[in-house]
């Protein structure tokens, strides 16, 4: 319901208060909520200076003891307190991203929306005049709750967390192994409208991918055809290519940080085989021996480790062999991934965690879709179909690992993902799923969802949110009491996994004083409540626990 509403002029909190100037002679509020640009947190643990914002925090957790008494194993549950320091800084560098794929459907939709919205450019629908957003974007288009005010729940943007690249100022650049400029790209991927699409070539048609490094072997044959730009001679050479490709694109937009980002196609899983690729000395000599056995993506992502540049994996084949991984942490260059998680499978990891939760026992999920863009023909091929099963298929493991009231020890709903390829819906995918699972005293309930995932329009806004966020999280520093000295977050980029469907999450296990495995969260609400804490915690707030208890 709302009442005759005179917008107040609000001001950013300041001393934690909200200063509010009627500006009619009537201010009544909305009944639902009020939203603020910015705030800044007064607090004797946040300090903000000219060049950072340093927290003092209390990470509450439990520490748990499983010890023999009298005979018997006992569970002891403690709650743990930690002291925690963050320090983020707070200039926002002039970012540059490299797209591998960037002629893609994602890679030019995603460089087409941008520039639509550094422009404000508005296109005619059949509907209406459309004006450009970042629909879709967490870090654009979503809020977190800051508190209450007079009853009022106030919520801000979430990118008013901490400083983060604006994507008006973004440089795009990148690899293609199809020398088709990004207008023609945009053209070919059909994903824009037409008005839309006559506005943004000028701005577009000047951008040629650099050529990529493409090896038949790892994606579908029918690829072949679109691959006129290509990197020759033997991996090194390749691989040394792509470092000059970082440097030059570095200097020539001067940009003070590039993050690079695979959106290139699906590759099938390289074979991790010991002696070839299972530790950071097999690979480098594999590398030496031009080994055929190691991907372009594996190649893409030693380039940017060399140079110190995140590279994030928005596919589902093992870009990360064990050697990888291992070297990525040594170099302490950030690595995440793998493979967005947009659509079909975002919502998988919504209604499961809500079954789950609920205490209702998911027993059969069939996952079927169909799409006919360029993805969905190279994924026809089964060996790169498999990586993307693979990735589909584990997303309900920490779920189903989380009740044992409802699962016996391995047990597992049955689980089946289906992808064809119907050239003629192209871009907009066709997922159809069926969740059957067994309810109270022997009931069944079967969920069946048609959901259209527009691939492209989905993908697009979380590979945005995949740069700044690791851009971000590379600009702050964190001590855990006992830690002498600062230190980033561990270069395996486990806080981006919201935006993945298979988050890359441990080392290969050979590295000293790397954490043992991190869990595998998949279920999206814990995901994004992991994000938006530990971004709250580098500005002194504690995590969001929804209890609201001023009102209970
Ligand atoms: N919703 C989504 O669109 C979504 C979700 C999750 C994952 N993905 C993954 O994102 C990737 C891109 O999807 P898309 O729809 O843009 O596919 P696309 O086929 O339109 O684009 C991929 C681009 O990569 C290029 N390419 C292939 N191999 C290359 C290499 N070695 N180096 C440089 N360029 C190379 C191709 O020429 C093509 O232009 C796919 O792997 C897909 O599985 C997409
Ligand atoms: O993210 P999501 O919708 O579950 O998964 C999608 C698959 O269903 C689709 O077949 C594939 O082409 C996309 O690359 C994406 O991976």
């Amino acid at each position: 319901m709302e009442a005759t509403y005179t917008p107040p002029r609000v001001r950013p909190l300041l001393d934690n208060r909200l200063y509010i100037q009627p500006s009619g002679s009537q201010v009544r509020f909305f009944v639902s909520k009020m939203f603020i640009e910015s705030f800044k947190v007064d607090s004797p643990n946040v300090k903000y200076s000219e060049s950072e914002i340093h927290s003092v925090y209390n990470y509450e957790t439990t520490e748990l003891v499983h010890e023999n008494k009298n005979g018997t194993y006992q569970w002891t549950v403690k709650p743990k307190s930690v002291k925690y320091e963050f320090k983020t800084e707070t200039h926002v560098p002039k970012l540059g991203v490299m797209l591998v794929g960037w002629g893609g459907n994602n890679g030019s939709t995603l460089t087409a929306g941008v520039i639509a919205n550094r422009e404000g450019i508005s296109w005619a629908t059949k509907d209406k005049v459309q004006q450009a957003n970042y629909f879709g974007s967490l870090t654009q288009a979503s809020t977190i709750r800051v508190g209450s005010f007079n009853g009022e729940e106030i919520y801000a943007p979430f990118k008013s967390l901490l400083p983060m690249v604006n994507p008006d100022d973004i440089v795009f650049g990148g690899w293609d192994i199809s020398d088709m400029n990004l207008a023609d790209s945009m053209a070919r991927a059909k994903v824009l409208d037409i008005d839309l699409q006559k506005q943004l070539r000028p701005y577009m048609e000047s951008m040629v991918p650099l050529p990529g490094i493409y090896d038949p072997d790892f994606i579908a044959a029918n690829q072949g055809s679109r691959a006129n730009n290509v990197i020759k001679g033997t991996k090194s050479e390749q691989l040394q290519q792509i470092v000059k490709d970082i440097r030059e694109f570095k200097a020539a937009n001067k940009v003070d940080k590039i993050v690079v980002l695979w959106t290139a196609n699906t590759e099938r899983y390289s074979n991790v085989i010991c002696g070839l690729n299972d530790s950071e000395e097999s690979l480098f000599t594999s590398l030496e021996k031009n080994e055929a056995e190691i991907s372009p993506s594996t190649l893409y992502a030693i380039a940017c480790i060399l140079e110190n540049v995140p590279f994030i994996n928005g596919s589902p084949q093992n870009t990360f062999v064990p050697g990888l991984i291992d070297f990525a942490i040594r170099k302490n260059s950030l690595i995440g991934g793998d493979d967005f998680k947009s659509g079909q499978t975002k919502m998988k990891s919504v209604l499961v965690d809500f079954l789950v939760g609920a205490g209702i026992k998911p027993t059969s999920i069939v996952s079927y879709n169909h799409l006919g863009n360029n993805d969905g023909m190279n994924l026809s091929a089964p060996q790169t179909f498999r990586s993307k099963e693979i990735s589909k298929s584990n997303v309900v493991d920490d779920m189903v690992a989380s009740n044992a009231i409802l699962y016996e020890p391995g047990e597992h709903p049955d689980h089946v993902v289906v992808i064809k390829y119907v050239p003629y819906v192209g871009d907009s995918k066709r997922a159809m799923d069926e969740y059957t699972s067994e309810i109270f005293m022997g009931g069944k309930s079967t969920i069946v969802l048609h959901n259209t995932c527009e691939d492209s329009l989905l993908a697009a806004p979380i590979i945005l949110d995949l740069v700044l966020l690791a851009e971000l999280s590379s600009r702050i520093q964190l001590k855990a009491e006992g830690e002498g000295k600062f230190h980033s977050f561990h270069p395996v980029a486990t806080i981006l996994s919201y935006l993945t469907k298979a988050p890359l999450v441990s080392s290969s296990g050979k590295v000293p004083f790397v954490p043992p495995g991190t869990p595998v969260v998949n279920a999206l609400s814990k995901q994004r409540a992991m994000l938006e804490n530990i971004l709250r915690a580098c500005v002194g707030l504690a995590p969001e626990n929804n209890m609201i208890l001023e009102y209970k």
